[in-house]
């Protein structure tokens, strides 16, 4: 990589610390924080656990897997970064990758291969989160809880399901990470718009598959003046982005280096929020207020309790309308599967 990029790597990554030192503060008073990553030696966890390492809002990084953490957190744990690594291998380590953490990722779970939806996944994913969430309910209940396994329109009303059981639940804490979506959907417009792609805003709502997804191109900045047709055809690849990979890995598993650095992007937005940066938005698929359904993603304001505001839609165009009740009926029945679950097993 060359130096420039790491560079902006590095830069994109560390915006919430230098806002910090700007308030006042010596770079030896951000606060300390412990990010634990559930899954860390996966195709997602092992390049999040690299962008997490060169986070400098984080003092302790925890890897968590079934195996093979020892080697990934040794590796990483070289990086001349803040951060101390430890690596947590088997369920009986568990507990003490957890503990103390201010933000658990969890990217366990299977992915999909060509031909499944996100929902084929239900199966076997519902059952591992469930026990990862039964954890942080007992270790580190305060945490901010950033999912990334799919079904994430089922998983995450499957974790607010079993914190509410275990006493835990806090609707401010738990987040689906959606951020990928709208990494798609700033690339894909940049590149019909013809815009710089760094300085591209969209926000995208509903859920995280299919129709579900639903971008607001209209409210897309910098204003591209894309036709109708321009505007569907975005929607559409936005929608499709998570089919594109798994078709072209062919049966090689789903987005691994997007998602990590979307998850990457997602948890220092939390952190920054934790540590009281001010006007820290995303999108996030959260409990929600903003339609009929419990849980729904929009912009969302973080802060030091996690979700300080849930920002409703904003103007919609009639096509996003219409892709708005379209995304419904299904978005309700994976929440619903997903309550249903936690409840009977
Ligand atoms: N939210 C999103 O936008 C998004 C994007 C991409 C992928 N995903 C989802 O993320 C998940 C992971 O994808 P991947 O490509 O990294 O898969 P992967 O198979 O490469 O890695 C998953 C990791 O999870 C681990 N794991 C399984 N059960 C576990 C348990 N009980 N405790 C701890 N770790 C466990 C595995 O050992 C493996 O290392 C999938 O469900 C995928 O669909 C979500
Ligand atoms: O598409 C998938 O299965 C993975 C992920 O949800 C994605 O959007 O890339």
């Amino acid at each position: 990589m060359k130096p420039s990029i790491l560079r902006s790597v590095h830069s994109a990554l560390t915006r919430g610390s230098s806002q910090i030192s700007r308030r006042g503060y010596g770079s030896e008073a951000v606060p300390e924080r412990k990010v634990a990553i559930l899954g860390a030696a996966g195709g997602i966890g092992q390049p999040l656990s690299l962008l997490m390492k060169l986070n400098p809002l984080v003092s302790n990084l925890a890897l968590y897997d079934l195996a093979a953490t020892p080697g990934v957190a040794a590796d990483v744990s070289h990086i001349n970064t803040r951060s101390e690594v430890a690596g947590y291998q088997g369920e009986e380590e568990l507990g003490k990758a957890l503990e103390g953490s201010d933000v658990v990722i969890i990217p366990a779970g299977v992915p999909r291969k060509p031909g499944m939806t996100r929902d084929d996944l239900f199966n076997i994913n519902a059952g591992i989160v469930k026990n990862l969430c039964t954890a942080i309910a007992k270790y580190c209940p305060n945490a901010l809880v950033n999912m990334i396994s799919n079904p994430v329109n089922s998983t995450v009303p499957i974790a607010a399901e079993v914190f509410k059981k275990a006493g835990t639940y806090n609707e401010k804490r738990l987040f689906g990470v959606t951020t990928l979506d709208v990494v798609r959907a700033k690339t894909f417009y940049a590149g019909k718009a013809k815009v710089p792609v760094a300085e591209v805003i969209v926000p995208v709502v509903g859920g995280h598959a299919g129709i579900t997804i639903l971008p607001l191109f209209s409210q897309a900045t910098p204003n591209g003046n894309l036709t109708e047709e321009y505007i569907k055809a975005l929607t559409k690849r936005t929608q499709d982005g998570g089919t594109e990979v798994v078709e072209a890995k062919a049966g090689k598993g789903s987005a691994t280096l997007s998602m990590a650095y979307a998850g990457a992007i997602f948890a220092d937005a939390c952190l920054k929020g934790l540590n009281g940066v001010p006007d820290v938005v995303e999108c996030s698929f959260v409990q929600s207020s903003v339609t009929e359904l419990p849980f729904f993603a929009s912009k969302v304001r973080l802060g030091k309790n996690g979700v300080e505001e849930v920002l409703g839609l904003g103007p919609l165009s009639d096509f996003e309308k219409q892709g708005l009740e379209s995304l419904k009926p299904e978005l309700q029945s994976s929440i619903e599967k997903g309550i249903k679950f936690a409840n009977q097993s």
